[in-house]
């Protein structure tokens, strides 16, 4: 049976902040819950009744104490992250924003922080990060990516004792949304990466390594594309 089968999932959100004119990227140091120990931009679970859009202003508000108008949220992405032998996937929908209103705040959940764009702490984030938020620096987007991860093997999660936590991707309380997904149409960029392993110089970006992934150039055009157990994901670009 594929590991990496899934039934439903649950929609989250992934907001990257640009500032273009000094070439950094705001992120947020994630003190505790799934991803803890780990840089990533803002976002969370989509609730009820939201759209992703929604979703992800209201997570950036409350983990990084900034609003940008939904006019100025580009979507850059859409990712599904799937666990090994957890038959729940994660949708999740990537934004980016060059403009924003407030003042940049730390949250009992977030710590945000800039980084110029040639010091982004890939060593300390989640592993896909490399593979897609180079994409979105450099415009390069919109894209569809299926991201493969498993879990690291014991002695090396062991030695991340004190890295991340959440160690059951499909244990935190459940959002909105149910949908599987195929891969999408073809686009103009396919890479493709099957079982990088851990080196032990590389520093510890969670208890997960990418198993394998596949990116392309492309947002699944309608919300059927996407799905494969026959619920659809109602969720907007
Ligand atoms: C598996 O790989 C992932 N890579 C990246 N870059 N980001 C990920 C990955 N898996 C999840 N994420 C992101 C998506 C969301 O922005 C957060 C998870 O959100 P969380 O579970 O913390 O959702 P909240 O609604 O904030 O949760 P609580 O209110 O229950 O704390 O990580």
């Amino acid at each position: 049976m594929d590991p990496f089968r899934i039934t439903s999932t649950k929609v989250l959100t992934l907001v990257t902040v640009i500032d273009k004119q000094n070439q950094r990227i705001l992120l947020g140091y994630k003190k505790r819950g799934f991803g803890a120990h780990l840089w990533n931009g803002f976002g969370g679970k989509v609730e009820p009744g939201e759209t992703p859009k929604e979703g992800a202003i209201r997570e950036l508000e409350e983990e990084a104490g900034i609003t940008v108008h939904p006019d100025k949220l580009q979507k850059t992405g859409l990712l599904l992250f799937l666990f090994e032998n957890d038959t729940v996937g994660l949708e999740t929908h990537v934004y980016k924003a060059y403009e924003y209103e407030g003042e940049i705040r730390e949250c009992d959940e977030m710590r945000p922080q800039w980084f110029d764009f040639a010091d982004i702490p890939y060593s300390q984030m989640w592993p896909d990060d490399e593979t897609w938020l180079p994409l979105t620096l450099k415009g390069q987007d919109p894209f569809f990516g299926r991201i493969c991860l498993k879990r690291r093997p014991l002695t090396e999660s062991a030695s991340l004792e004190n890295g991340v936590s959440g160690l059951n991707p499909s244990s935190s309380t459940a959002s909105s949304g149910s949908t599987t997904s195929t891969a999408a149409s073809a686009g103009n960029l396919s890479t493709t990466m099957t079982n990088t392993s851990f080196t032990a110089d590389q520093p510890s970006n969670g208890p997960f390594e990418i198993f394998d992934y596949h990116l392309e150039h492309s947002l699944p055009s309608a919300p059927h594309e996407i799905a494969l157990d026959g619920t659809v994901a109602s969720y907007e670009n």
